[in-house]
């Protein structure tokens, strides 16, 4: 299927000019300016109102949402290698060393699974931070994602880690309806927590934004809802389409549309005002992942100007890319790790 709005393309590998010929790879590549100053470049150069990604090659879009080829410090395959690594070391030594409830189910399918790490200090209100992996809904599993239960819980931090059905299993409506009842349930079995907070990676960070637009009432419980983190996330699912992810998740056009934040975010309101959503990106992330969580923010912060509704910020960080942002978080002095800790604990 040929992106509305570019010439035809089949398959993958047919190159649509414009954007292609000067790609911002080697735009990145010959300037040395940041991913973002690229995203920035060209939307500069598309007319007010143009959605950039609809301008470029099936092979342009694929690399733009292909985070690997975005890693400068080692080479694609070993960066994926190197991040399953670091998750399950961080999950083994999780398990060695912290209280926990391992498999929990938190509804009566297979894959409907939670694993709870406790502080070693009993809290009355303890704080819970749940994390959705990514992995474009097709990969990664919470076996391998306890990347921030020492740093968090040695602070006093309960950290869940969700599992969902990934695809071809589970449909994309399926993972949202799961990952709502994950957080209905974290609530429910700890009425007296002290805030709930969302955190999310990539295609977990797509998961944990639809919690901004979930119909709690229908789920019987209203979740105490403080913070979200939304990581290096995709939020209007459009392109991905286009891409060769969507092999596996088969989304059609109405899939993608009511899965996707950025498209319904505005007609949405917290519970909590004082509910915080940090929009992070990092700085190696490629320039249509910095057009995802920048034009996400604004359009959190504008409906934030006129409702006084989510309070949104916006993060680059500095000298990380798509994995090394998540991988970082195992270590108690790394910047994400301290601003979720100083949200949790303002
Ligand atoms: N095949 C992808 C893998 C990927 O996108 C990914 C891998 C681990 C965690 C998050 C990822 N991206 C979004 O969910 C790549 O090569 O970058």
């Amino acid at each position: 299927m040929a992106p509305p709005g570019s010439s035809r393309i089949q398959g993958f590998s047919t190159a649509v000019p414009q954007l292609s010929e000067a790609g911002l790879w080697q735009y990145k590549e010959a300037t040395g300016t940041s991913a973002l100053d690229a995203a920035m470049a060209i939307s500069d150069v598309g007319l007010p109102g143009e959605v950039p990604w609809k301008k470029m090659s099936a092979e342009e879009l694929e690399n733009q949402y292909c985070p690997s080829q975005w890693v400068v410090r080692l080479g694609a395959e070993e960066a994926l290698r190197t991040y399953s690594q670091i998750g399950i070391e961080a999950t083994r030594r999780a398990r060695a060393t912290r209280k926990s409830l391992l498999h929990v189910p938190y509804g009566d399918g297979e894959g409907e699974k939670v694993d709870i790490y406790f502080p070693d200090e009993a809290a009355e209100a303890l704080p819970f931070f749940l994390f959705f992996h990514g992995g474009y809904w097709q990969s990664g599993s919470k076996d391998e994602s306890a990347f921030m239960v020492d740093p968090l819980t040695a602070q006093g931090v309960a950290v869940v880690i969700v599992a969902y059905d990934i695809a071809p299993k589970g449909t994309l409506d399926q993972m949202v309806d799961q990952v709502t009842r994950s957080v209905a349930f974290v609530q429910t079995r700890y009425p007296s927590n002290g805030g709930i907070y969302l955190c999310g990676h990539s295609a977990g960070a797509h998961l944990a934004a639809m919690m901004l637009l979930a119909n709690w009432t229908k789920h019987g419980v209203t979740p105490n809802l403080k913070g979200f983190f939304l990581v290096s996330g995709v939020f209007d699912l459009e392109p991905i389409m286009y891409t060769s992810q969507n092999i596996a998740l088969q989304l059609t056009l109405e899939d993608a549309q009511r899965n996707s934040p950025q498209l319904k975010v505005a007609q949405t309101q917290p519970v909590d005002p004082t509910c915080r959503v940090l929009v992070v990106v990092g700085q190696f992330d490629s320039p249509e992942f910095h057009r995802q969580s920048w034009e996400f923010y604004q359009v959190l912060s504008a409906q934030t100007l006129c409702q006084g509704e989510w309070k949104a910020s916006f993060e680059q960080l500095h000298d990380v890319d798509h994995f090394e942002i998540v991988e970082n978080l195992t270590q108690k002095d790394n910047v994400l790790t301290q601003i979720i800790l100083k949200t949790i604990f303002q």
